[in-house]
């Protein structure tokens, strides 16, 4: 399915489960009983004639005992009544519905549709099924689905139907069995349904974005269902597109010159981990920072041969007081790599800690505290832990973090006072006082060794070119992944993509973005 996106004025927010509920409570209160379940219903059905005729085959509908049930009963009985072939499974004890789900029911009931037990879909080895809509669990779901109870032997059983016979599924609002508040598979051993397509219903939910959330809910598309604006509060929460960045980097003023677009230095690369400085390096030479050093730990080359425009020095003989000090990238872990760091926390008027320095500050007081009184002193500084980095400041477990990413990434900004990039498929960028933002580009093929360094050494060229901290970390985060799309696509496909060749894609990425949106003039020469 590849449906046009539904758009209104909420497209880019986001929220959470209660945030959900909050506005679903306003929203009913000024709606006729049952309301927004029959706009649920006419959305699925509307989704499922745009991309199906009743021609193509039946369709499936598993059917809960909540009211996401009632939405699929709902979308069921229009489907019917359209034509459609449709099968229901109801998968419920329909003596518990709300009234508004037994309506959809008994509407369901006396349509064309087809009535059809578990056992009958657990037998059934080789189905006609055009589509299966997934209507078993949304936003109520509270325990896991258990791979041996009879919901986990469904959802297993239709995602291994749904890939052997190349079935899609339409996950109405949530996939049934992840949270989407987190974006995890609830519970352990539990199971959720792989949706190609998700109708997310009222608003955006964070847990479709991040973790584990983006290979179960495929597509996402909203449905405000008509709930009025005004019932939606400001969101917790934001998705990254291209337009968020329009006109953050000005465009190019003819009487500008080096100097005009600041200072990067890159500390790190100590022995064996050189590449790593080099890479950051010449990411923030690619991005547009007017001079870049690398400062090396122990011993500095006399230049980089791929790039002699690197000004390669040992790091104590640098002068922070100036630059943007991107820290981190293969620095290791010895007295002079922290004494490095404390100075750079003092005297920088932008930093960038990544790697090995986020792991200097995990273990040391001192370091945390010349981190925080950067804040005091308005001095910009953005941390890019990776989930491991980010559960050793937070004093937690990996699993702790990935289990909810967003409040990691929150507790990381209040209790670092720094804006966070959260590694990892859904990158989180968080500050204390703005939305969370989830960065929507990328791939897997990033996945490889250095692309964090060349992540880092972007983040530092868009401070140095005065960025303000938040935004360099989104547009950083948005440029990066953008680069690994394009080159999945048309360059290298989703194997084998190296850190090095990201440096130029992310270059023609921030080019592209700023001729869409920057003002023509700069750059005419008079001849045209
Ligand atoms: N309330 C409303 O006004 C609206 C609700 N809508 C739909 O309703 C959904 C939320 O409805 P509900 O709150 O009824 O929740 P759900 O339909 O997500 O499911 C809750 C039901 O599942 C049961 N349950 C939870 N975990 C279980 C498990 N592991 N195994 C078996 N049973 C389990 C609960 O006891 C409850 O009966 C939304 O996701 C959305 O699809 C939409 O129709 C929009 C309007
Ligand atoms: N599955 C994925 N989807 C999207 N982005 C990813 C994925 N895996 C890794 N990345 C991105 O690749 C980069 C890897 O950084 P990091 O783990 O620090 O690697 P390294 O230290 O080797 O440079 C991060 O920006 C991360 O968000
Ligand atoms: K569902």
């Amino acid at each position: 399915m590849n449906p046009a996106a539904p758009s209104n004025s909420f497209t880019h927010a986001l929220y959470r489960k209660a945030e959900i509920r909050a506005i679903e409570a306003a929203a009913i209160a000024d709606l006729p009983a049952g309301e927004l379940m029959r706009a649920a219903g006419k959305a699925a059905s509307e989704l499922v004639q745009t991309k199906f005729t009743p021609r193509d085959g039946a369709i499936l509908i598993l059917a809960g005992p909540g009211d996401n049930g009632g939405d699929a009963l709902e979308t069921g009985q229009l489907l019917a009544a359209r034509g459609y072939t449709v099968d229901i499974a109801l998968c419920a004890d329909s003596l518990l519905y709300s009234a508004a789900a037994n309506l959809s029911l008994q509407q369901a009931r006396a349509s064309r549709a087809t009535f059809i037990s578990l056992e009958q879909i657990l037998e059934n080895q080789a189905p006609a099924y055009a589509l299966v809509i997934d209507g078993l669990f949304g936003i109520g779901l509270s325990r896991a689905i258990t791979a041996d109870s009879v919901f986990g032997q469904l959802i297993q059983h239709i995602n291994q139907l749904a890939e052997k016979f190349a079935i899609p599924i339409l996950a109405l609002d949530v996939p049934s069995g992840l949270d989407a508040d987190t974006g995890q598979v609830i519970g352990p051993q539990g199971v959720a349904i792989e949706a190609n397509t998700t109708l997310s219903f009222i608003a955006d939910k964070v847990g479709l974005h991040t973790a584990a959330g983006r290979d179960y809910a495929g597509r996402v598309l909203i449905d405000s269902l008509g709930v009025a604006d005004n019932h939606f509060p400001p969101p917790s929460g934001i998705l990254s597109h291209a337009a968020m960045f329009a006109g953050l980097l000005p465009a190019r003023r003819l009487d500008s010159h080096k100097g005009s677009y600041g200072e990067v230095m890159v500390i790190g690369g100590a022995h064996g981990m050189m590449g790593a400085a080099i890479l950051a390096a010449s990411a923030a030479l690619y991005c547009g920072a007017g001079r870049v050093y690398v400062g090396f730990i122990d011993a500095a080359p006399a230049y980089d041969a791929q790039h002699p425009e690197l000004m390669c020095r040992m790091a104590a003989e640098l002068d922070f007081s100036k630059a943007c000090v991107v820290i981190g990238p293969g620095l290791g872990n010895s007295e002079l790599t922290a004494s490095l760091l404390a100075r750079a926390l003092q005297q920088a008027p932008y930093v960038v800690i990544d790697a090995d320095a986020l792991n200097l500050i995990a273990s040391s007081a001192p370091l945390r505290a010349l981190l925080l009184a950067r804040s005091q002193s308005l001095k910009s500084s953005i941390m890019t832990p990776h989930p491991l980095e980010a559960a050793r400041l937070l004093g937690i477990s990996t699993a702790q973090v990935q289990a909810d990413r967003w409040q990691a990434a929150l507790d990381l900004a209040s209790q670092f006072q720094a804006t966070i990039i959260l590694k990892g498929a859904g990158s989180i960028i968080a500050t204390s006082q703005q939305p969370l933002c989830i960065n929507t580009s990328g791939n897997p093929a990033l996945a490889s060794g250095g692309t964090g360094d060349v992540l880092a050494g972007v983040c530092g060229a868009l401070l140095a070119q005065q960025m303000a901290a938040n935004d360099a970390a989104r547009m950083a985060v948005w440029l990066h992944g953008c680069a690994a799309d394009q080159l999945v696509e048309h360059a290298c496909d989703a194997i084998g993509l190296t850190a090095s060749e990201l440096i130029p894609a992310i270059r023609n990425c921030l080019n592209q973005q700023q001729k869409k949106h920057s003002k023509p003039q700069r750059f005419q020469p008079l001849s045209k």
